[in-house]
């Protein structure tokens, strides 16, 4: 007989406790999934305030995963560089709040993983089409004595993760609807990014992928 394959897409993970990842890093399966559909709905709304855009690089070119942010601060790419500003460049309006519960879920995640009191200012809101990619990077535009929360809601994505090195071999690492990833302490700055992401089709995002990054700012 045989046997009956979910289609990856929409597959979520099962939440069976911390996976390593690497020194002070882990993954937390499933354990965004209760909440997703609230927090899917509310990026949505968050979205006609703060809108999903394609930011420009230093170097001029345009990223192929669209931006948004909420909380004190947003991350901003453009010819001068990479910052976090206090408003919207797009409105000149301050970005969206960031909901309490997402920052409850934040610094629940990082407590998870070793990161007790983590007071997060900032999240930045990825959104993935077919095709569109994040590479090779270090987060490094904020403070780094803190950890990065990143919660992956729709389609499966394959997270790249290396070393302190650009260098360094790369693990590659399927984050599935609902997956949170937790990084600090020595691995705080390793490199990592998103392959370009496959076509599919999730029940609660379409042909997209989101992805919330948790950080402290100031
Ligand atoms: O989309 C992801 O899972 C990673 C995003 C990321 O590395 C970033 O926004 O800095
Ligand atoms: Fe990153």
């Amino acid at each position: 007989m045989t046997q009956r394959q979910f289609p990856l897409d929409l597959r979520q993970s099962a939440g069976s406790g911390p996976e390593p990842l690497d020194d002070g890093a882990l993954i937390l399966r499933g354990h965004a999934s209760s909440h997703a559909a609230d927090m899917i709905a509310q990026i949505r709304r968050m979205a006609r305030q703060s809108p999903f855009r394609r930011m420009t690089t230093p170097g001029g070119g345009s990223m192929s995963v669209a931006m948004t942010c909420c909380g004190l601060r947003g991350w901003c790419s453009d010819a001068h560089g990479y910052r976090y500003e206090e408003r919207d460049p797009l409105t000149g309006q301050p970005w969206p709040a960031m909901p309490e519960g997402w920052r409850q879920m934040a610094v629940a995640a990082a407590a998870m993983a070793g990161y007790e009191g983590f007071a997060p200012d900032s999240c930045l809101i990825n959104g993935y089409r077919v095709g569109a990619r994040m590479g090779l990077h270090q987060d490094r535009d904020e403070r780094a004595d803190a950890p990065v929360v990143s919660l992956s809601f729709g389609l499966p994505a394959i997270f790249l993760w290396g070393g302190l090195l650009r260098t360094d071999p790369l693990r590659r690492i399927p984050l599935l609807h609902g997956d949170v990833v937790v990084w600090g302490g020595t691995t705080r700055l390793a490199f990592h990014g998103i392959a370009p992401l496959r076509k599919g089709d999730h029940p609660l995002t379409g042909p997209c992928r989101y992805n919330l990054t948790f950080r402290r700012t100031a």
